[in-house]
């Protein structure tokens, strides 16, 4: 039986730091631990909601960071989600709205949200969302190597677990000859390319080799902050371009595809300010035929399942980012892991995000806790 409205009793931030099974390098530099919030809700039935923040300790990917989530959280989302009862969690982001950006501070805590909800009725939070499958392609993320034999061999070992799709890492001077072996190597496999911003319109010579190689598309190769070069260099390659960091919300997706700044969208539900927008881009991106599928800011297990969910729906069409949790940890906060088998996630039945969180696994690397109470609900 659906709830009437949520009444937000307690929000906890558990603010974590797990270390990754291999450093992960970026044109940032090179980071061994993820620190972020697991974000837990309880509300005036006792029921518990789960969000994970994807903000990086550094602002290379976007101008957010643990710290800036942290803040905007604590300082102004909290109070403002606590201030009065919630009647769907499509509320969240219009009430967060007239606060500018700051968007996987928005997601971690409009994720738990969606999390409760879907608990408190009873259903999966995939069925809540309108999802329509019960197992997920997904596809593999992978580094920059040191050379193209290591790449090669990184791949075969990924191919051989199944992975459906191959995503490998490309900047100046390791992309083409990179790639091209392992084409060789793999005349059929689903590859593509992410660039994350390494060229500019000078490189588009570069960038036309690549049309070459049969990849599903070259994600993000020029600013991140930019349509306008991205629908110059489209109209100049075969290859499908797929906009990451440039899509921060629903109006960012429309303006990029009626500018052909794209042919694909790569939805991060962190990015574009958690579950509800990434629906709506979802959705448009249905109607103008754009593939989508969701990348991926390696998340633990909470994030993790909030991605699992999404990918259910109909128009996530192209393998994402969401490997299974041995790909990062040693071992992850929730029960069971995320398992992908032969490339397969089979989406769990549950209520709300399906997977249990684990909390002796979450204490131990849980380097703090901050509990935020609603004064007006008595515990
Ligand atoms: O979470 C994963 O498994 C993939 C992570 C990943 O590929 C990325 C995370 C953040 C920025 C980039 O380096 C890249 C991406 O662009 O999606
Ligand atoms: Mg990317």
């Amino acid at each position: 039986m659906t709830q009437k409205t949520i009444s937000i009793r307690e929000i906890t931030l558990h603010r974590m730091v797990m270390r990754l099974k291999d450093p992960f390098t970026t044109s940032f530099g090179t980071f061994s631990d993820k620190e972020f919030f697991v974000v837990e809700m309880e509300d005036e039935t006792g029921a518990i909601g789960f969000g994970e923040s994807a903000a990086f300790s550094s602002p290379w990917y976007s101008e957010e960071t643990v710290e800036t989530n942290k803040h905007v959280m604590e300082q102004f989302l909290i109070p403002l989600l606590l201030e009065s009862p919630i009647n769907h969690p499509d509320e969240v982001s219009k009430r967060f709205e007239f606060i500018r950006r700051n968007n996987m501070a928005k997601s971690a805590l409009e994720g738990a949200v969606w999390d409760l909800y879907a608990k408190r009725n009873g259903n999966p939070l995939y069925k809540e969302l309108g999802g329509t499958k019960q197992q997920i392609e997904v596809g593999i993320s992978i580094g920059i190597q040191p050379t193209a034999k290591d790449l090669v061999s990184v791949v075969e070992g990924y191919v051989n677990e199944g992975y459906k799709r191959m995503k490998v890492k490309i900047k100046p001077g390791a992309d083409y000859e990179m790639l091209k072996e392992v084409r060789r190597h793999f005349p059929s496999i689903l590859l593509m390319a992410d660039a994350n911003s390494a060229y500019t319109l000078d490189d588009i010579d570069t960038l036309k080799k690549l049309d070459d190689l049969d990849l599903m598309m070259i994600e993000q190769p020029l600013a991140h902050d930019d349509i306008i070069d991205h629908a110059k260099l489209q109209s100049e390659l075969a290859t499908p371009i797929c906009l990451d960091e440039s899509i921060h919300s629903f109006e960012d997706a429309r303006k990029a595809i009626e500018l052909g700044s794209c042919k694909i969208i790569n939805i991060k539900i962190g990015r574009v300010g958690g579950i509800t927008e990434s629906k709506k881009i979802h959705d448009y991106c249905a109607q103008q035929g754009i593939p989508v599928w969701c990348g991926g800011m390696l998340e633990a297990g909470i994030g993790r399942a909030h991605n699992v969910a999404i990918t259910t729906l109909p128009q996530f069409v192209i393998p994402g980012d969401t490997a299974g949790s041995s790909r990062y940890w040693e071992n992850d906060i929730i029960d069971p892991e995320v398992i992908v088998e032969n490339g397969v996630i089979h989406v769990p039945n549950k209520p709300g995000i399906g997977y249990e969180v684990n909390r002796k696994v979450l204490e131990h690397y849980r380097v703090s806790k901050t509990v935020f109470s609603n004064k007006n609900i008595l515990a």
